[in-house]
């Protein structure tokens, strides 16, 4: 099968690459001239500076989605309706999408699939999730991941080598719901790391995290296994703890007392979780779903309240059952 990637940040970059040492025909598209130019004349990425791209870079949408028979999505969701506006809707007739990007939109409060049949109602889906930071990947730094959807089986045998062993799951739902939840997670991770160090905080900030993905995923039909496996504590885990988080990272800076318009100015990286907790808020307060660490996040986010606050907010909550619904 020939492949494409669409969007040439960190993780795109870094999946087209190891699939072009893989062996396979891969083209990495790339809404800007300037990073085609780098990655195929210096095979330099700004995104990941430390490593060689030895894949081709195209900005002609339409062209690298003619040539493949696997669109490989791994553009932040805010911005993926305005891409799938530009494809042709006959050239991506009946191939294969597989999406790499973790969050909800906000407008529809969609997941990526939905998004996807929205615009094109003749494709296979599949989405690939769990713990795999691309600083990581790259450095072929073993890594093991999860891959629900159609045609599983083959993109398994097509996309695993020797550090990256991919997983099969017959939930959709359950992937595409834990790999957009853990990044507000991330964002509260991050946040307690810049208040301290604290051991225990972070425990039970991580395992009552777990516990809110997964009230929110069982509303949407999502399994509960899918949420103790690698799309779902294991992405957990690496997202809160990871020196290569942008989530944490996001959160960190939040609790050193700075702006978001002045964290934001500091990367063109993207951190999904401050955008998805927009939409999780609408969709929760709509179906009545109690997410007490994401309402925390979304109010430091978007209304200023203090992480102190919060912290006392989340602490002086009424006492309840662990496993309440
Ligand atoms: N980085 C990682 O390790 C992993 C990331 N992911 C997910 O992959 C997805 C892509 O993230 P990642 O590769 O990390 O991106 P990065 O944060 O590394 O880079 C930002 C990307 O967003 C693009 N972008 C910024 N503004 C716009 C816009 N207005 N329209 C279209 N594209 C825009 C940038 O394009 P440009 O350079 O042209 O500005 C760039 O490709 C996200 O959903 C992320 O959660 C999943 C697993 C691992
Ligand atoms: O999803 C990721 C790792 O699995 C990347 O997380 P960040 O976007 O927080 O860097």
């Amino acid at each position: 099968m020939k492949y494409c990637v669409l969007g040439s940040g960190s993780w795109g970059t870094a999946f087209s690459n190891m699939l072009h040492n893989n062996g396979k025909s891969v083209i990495l598209w790339a809404r800007r001239k300037e990073i085609c130019k780098k990655i195929n004349e210096e095979k330099f990425s700004p995104y990941l500076p430390q490593t060689n791209i030895n894949v081709f870079c195209s900005t002609d949408l339409n062209e690298c989605i003619s040539y493949s028979d696997v669109i490989i999505i791994a553009i932040p969701v805010q911005h993926l309706r305005n891409i799938l506006k530009q494809i042709d809707k006959h050239k991506i007739d009946s191939k294969i999408i597989l999406n790499l990007s973790k969050g909800i939109e906000i407008s529809t409060g969609k997941r990526v699939s939905e998004i996807i049949y929205e615009f094109f109602d003749n494709v296979s889906y599949a989405v690939l999730s769990g713990p795999s930071h691309a600083e990581e990947v790259v450095q072929k730094i073993p890594t093991a991941v999860t891959i629900a959807g159609e045609y599983a089986e083959s993109l398994q045998k097509d996309i695993s080598n020797d550090f990256f062993r991919v997983y099969t799951s017959s939930d959709v739902t359950g992937v595409e719901l834990a790999g957009a939840l853990k990044n507000i997670m991330a964002i509260a991770a991050g946040i307690l790391d810049g208040l301290g160090n604290w051991d225990n905080a972070k425990a039970a900030l991580m395992t009552r995290a777990l516990y809110e993905m997964i009230k929110f995923g069982k509303a949407f039909g999502a399994k509960h296994e899918t949420f103790m496996g690698l799309s779902g504590i294991g992405d957990l885990m690496v997202t809160c703890n990871s020196k290569h988080s942008r989530n944490r990272w996001l959160g960190e800076q939040i609790a050193k007392g700075k702006n978001i318009k002045e964290i934001l100015s500091q990367t063109r990286m993207i951190a999904e979780g401050m955008y998805t907790v927009d939409a999780v808020m609408k969709i929760a307060k709509r179906l009545k779903i109690d997410m007490p660490i994401s309402k925390e996040v979304y109010e430091i986010i978007y209304r200023g309240k203090t992480p102190k606050e919060s912290m006392i907010s989340l602490m002086s909550r009424p006492l309840k059952n662990e496993w309440y619904v």
